[in-house]
């Protein structure tokens, strides 16, 4: 069961790049740190996404890039919801609890949740969340872009952010 719109229309994937040339350009391009976190009827599940960006603010909404053979896919589609968890410099470890092969359990038992509007799995100590509805999605190679309107934002004071950058962790702002 697939609980939100998905356009089928088919997107042209010509390109001269390879994979491992887009994948080595890519790692030099730095980002934040996230962690996904969906809850509902299909259960709890969560991954590390670096494929987190703004489209709008009126009205707030952003795009997660989703790959489909992830363990959180029927989850995080089945549910509708998701909460974005922008990682602080204290999260590390975190993120390679949710971004490895390690079992749903593990990874929620390393840190304290608190739950948002959606019901999504909001970190106690996250830089900042934003609570969304998934509106719409559309296939894209390997991947599934989701389109979020943000339903309720929380911040909070930390020292540093977590980048991904050049395939490692890096501390910005501490
Ligand atoms: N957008 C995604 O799906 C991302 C997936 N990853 C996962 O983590 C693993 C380790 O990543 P790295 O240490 O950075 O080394 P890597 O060489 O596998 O990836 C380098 C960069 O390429 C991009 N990338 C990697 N796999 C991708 C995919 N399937 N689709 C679109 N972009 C992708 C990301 O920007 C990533 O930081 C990857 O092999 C992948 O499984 C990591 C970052 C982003
Ligand atoms: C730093 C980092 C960033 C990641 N970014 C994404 C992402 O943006 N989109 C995505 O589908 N998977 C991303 N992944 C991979 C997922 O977190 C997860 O490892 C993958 O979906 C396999 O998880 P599974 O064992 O639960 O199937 C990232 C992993 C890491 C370590």
């Amino acid at each position: 069961m697939n609980s939100v719109p998905t356009f089928s229309q088919p997107v042209n994937l010509v390109s001269d790049v390879s994979q491992q040339g887009f994948r080595d350009a890519m790692a030099k391009m730095g980002a934040a740190v996230n962690i996904i976190t969906t809850d509902g009827p299909a259960g709890r599940a969560g991954f590390a996404a670096t494929a987190v960006c703004s489209v709008t603010d009126s009205p707030a909404t952003l795009l997660i890039c989703l790959n489909r053979t992830a363990s959180v896919f029927n989850a995080v589609m089945e549910n509708g919801v998701v909460c974005v968890n922008v990682l602080t410099s204290a999260h590390e470890n975190l993120s390679s609890l949710f971004g490895g092969k390690t079992p749903v359990d593990e990874r929620f038992a390393a840190a304290e949740w608190q739950e948002g509007v959606t019901g999504a799995p909001m970190l106690a100590d996250a830089m900042v969340s934003f609570d969304c509805r998934i509106i719409e999605s559309q296939d894209v190679g390997t991947h599934r872009v989701l389109f979020c309107a943000v339903q309720q934002i929380r911040e909070q004071e930390a020292d540093a952010a977590l980048v991904y950058y050049k395939r490692a962790y890096h501390h910005l702002g501490a």
